[in-house]
């Protein structure tokens, strides 16, 4: 079973910005979701894993391979979904697939067409496969996305954003063909939205200023916050004065109130009652604690 280990990594793009800042994470086999806000570093992150750059310092490790000692090792066994992924708009689906296995390696012709045609299967875009792909959906882009990403049987699968701007009926399907193929791969799945790690990720990290500031099994990370997330219907224009005086984590409209959700070792005041935590409150929960702390915490 293979892993993949980053340790220490920085990488700066100029004096001012670091994106990554002594990054280390070990990634076993299955899902693993990396959270974090626009800017946070993810992209930067997991484009270094894909080899499309290099650290300023540290190591990744892919088994026994050093990725950047020996760039080419990583690149057969890997799948890239990057964030913004280009397509040739008028090549249908499966020539398109075709010529993206010749690029990836796969001689063979029969073979070629063998995958090309399973992949289209696999997500679901057998029946279109003869279309151009620049009049699919966002939806069936990121489909055939992830079938680029799967040519060659890759081993370790990097998907970056890969829900951004899909309804939800696409994420949902987008999201079941990741948990087929994240059970026997490493597949590093990094997102801005909770639900997606909620769904599908046994262990997560959450990523914010180009550092890890948690990391865990969701579960485990959520338990920590039993007892401690409370909520309050407020007026709106009460709304600074609990922002000023207590840990708002979220504010959320419902029915044209205001409901707040507060982090706390004890009731705030009356009329605040207990909440089962989710994921949601622990993501907000560390972003806020950054802002004021900066410290690392460790759930496993
Ligand atoms: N090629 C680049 N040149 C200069 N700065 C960059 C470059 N790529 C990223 N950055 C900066 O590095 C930081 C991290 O960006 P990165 O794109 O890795 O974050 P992200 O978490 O993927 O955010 P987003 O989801 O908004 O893309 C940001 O401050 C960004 O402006």
């Amino acid at each position: 079973m293979q892993t993949l280990e980053i340790r220490s990594i920085s990488k700066s793009y100029s004096s001012e910005t670091k994106a990554l800042d002594n990054v280390s994470l070990h990634i076993p086999q299955g899902m693993f979701g990396l959270l974090g806000p626009n800017g946070a570093g993810k992209s930067s992150l997991m484009r270094t894993i894909a080899t499309l750059q290099k650290p300023d310092e540290g190591q990744i490790l892919f088994g026994d391979i050093d990725i950047h000692q020996n760039p080419q090792a990583l690149r057969s066994q890997l799948g890239y979904l990057p964030q913004e992924f280009g397509v040739y708009p008028r090549m249908s689906a499966f020539e398109l697939l075709d010529h993206m296995a010749l690029l990836k390696g796969i001689l063979s012709r029969k073979q070629r067409r063998e995958q090309a045609l399973a992949l289209l299967e696999q997500t679901n875009l057998y029946a279109v496969r003869n279309k151009a792909v620049g009049t699919f959906s966002g939806g069936m882009k990121q489909r055939f996305g992830i079938a680029q990403a799967l040519l060659g049987s890759p081993r370790l699968i990097i998907v970056d954003e890969p829900t951004a701007g899909l309804d939800p009926q696409e994420r949902n399907r987008f999201l079941n063909l990741l948990s087929e193929i994240g059970e026997n791969v490493v597949l590093l799945l990094s997102t801005h939205i909770v639900e997606d790690v909620r769904e599908l990720c046994p262990r997560m990290a959450i990523l914010a200023g180009g550092k890890i500031v948690l990391q865990g099994e969701p579960a485990s990370l959520i338990q920590t916050l039993k007892g401690r997330v409370w909520h309050k219907t407020i007026n709106r224009d009460q709304l600074p004065h609990y922002q000023k005086t207590l840990s708002v984590l979220s504010v959320r409209l419902l029915a044209g109130k205001t409901q707040i959700q507060v982090l706390s070792d004890y009731q705030p005041e009356a009329g605040f009652t207990l909440l089962e935590p989710d994921l949601e409150d622990v993501y907000f929960s560390v972003l806020f604690g950054t802002q004021s702390t900066g410290k690392e915490i460790s759930v496993c």
